[in-house]
């Protein structure tokens, strides 16, 4: 599904932050990505969301080989992944329901077709009461869930999270990872980038662990 091979990757003139790696993502599988902080554990989701380039190696997603791709086919590209960054990037001038309904719309779903489905979603995360509400005037663990419900709503082939319960209590989080496990179950090939020790322990999933540059697996 997603496969690297030999892949660097340095900022600028600086050192090489991710020095050959070699792995696949495969459909259905469910990966936590670890490593202390400043590893290279946002770099490589970036990497895996093709929003950044390696340096050397080869990365194919899809089975298309990334160096190949157009600007212009990308979006189409990335409407199979689902993504939860860090800072969340929710539009603030759209309520929470409409942030979370907006990969739909931008694929030309009707509104009727969908609007029970995000609402169901937005009160499982526990934002039911939230959903009118704009991101400015949200909690950070607000904004997080919201993020998470917009990058699951469309069941995307990979859901990709960089530090997903990074603003939730430990209940919280289990309840979250609770529905990433559900949407894998469902088809989805999940990889959650986190250093949240209890979170590890709940599941007992393949473990990427990024550390002074190289990547070792343990499945
Ligand atoms: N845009 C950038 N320009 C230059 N250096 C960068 C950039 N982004 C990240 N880095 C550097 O690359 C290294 C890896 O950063 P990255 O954010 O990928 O690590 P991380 O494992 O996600 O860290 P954390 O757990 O603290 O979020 C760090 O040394 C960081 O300073």
């Amino acid at each position: 599904m997603i496969r690297f091979e030999n892949v660097g990757l340095r900022y600028g003139m600086g050192p090489e932050i991710l020095k050959d790696l070699s792995f696949s993502v495969e459909p259905q599988s469910f990966q936590f990505l670890t490593g202390p902080s400043g590893a290279g554990k946002t770099s490589l989701i970036r990497m895996l969301f093709m929003s950044l380039r390696p340096t050397r190696g080869l990365i194919k997603v899809f089975d298309r080989d990334i160096s190949l791709i157009g600007k212009n086919e990308l979006p189409e590209l990335r409407r199979k992944i689902g993504v939860v960054f860090q800072d969340f990037r929710l539009l603030d001038h759209l309520t929470t329901y409409e942030n979370v309904a907006l990969p739909l719309r931008v694929i030309g779903r009707e509104e009727s077709d969908y609007r029970a489905d995000v609402v169901e979603l937005l009160k499982w995360v526990g934002l039911g009461e939230r959903m009118h509400a704009l991101p400015p005037v949200l909690s950070g663990g607000e904004k997080q869930r919201a993020a998470i419900a917009r990058a699951l709503i469309t069941r995307p082939d990979v859901l990709l999270a960089d530090e997903p319960t990074g603003n939730v209590d430990p209940p919280l989080a289990k309840r979250l990872l609770r529905l990433f496990m559900e949407l894998n179950k469902l088809g989805t090939s999940v990889v959650i980038a986190t250093h949240d020790i209890a979170l590890l322990e709940q599941v007992d999933a393949r473990r990427m662990v990024l550390a002074d540059g190289r990547l070792e697996i343990f499945d």
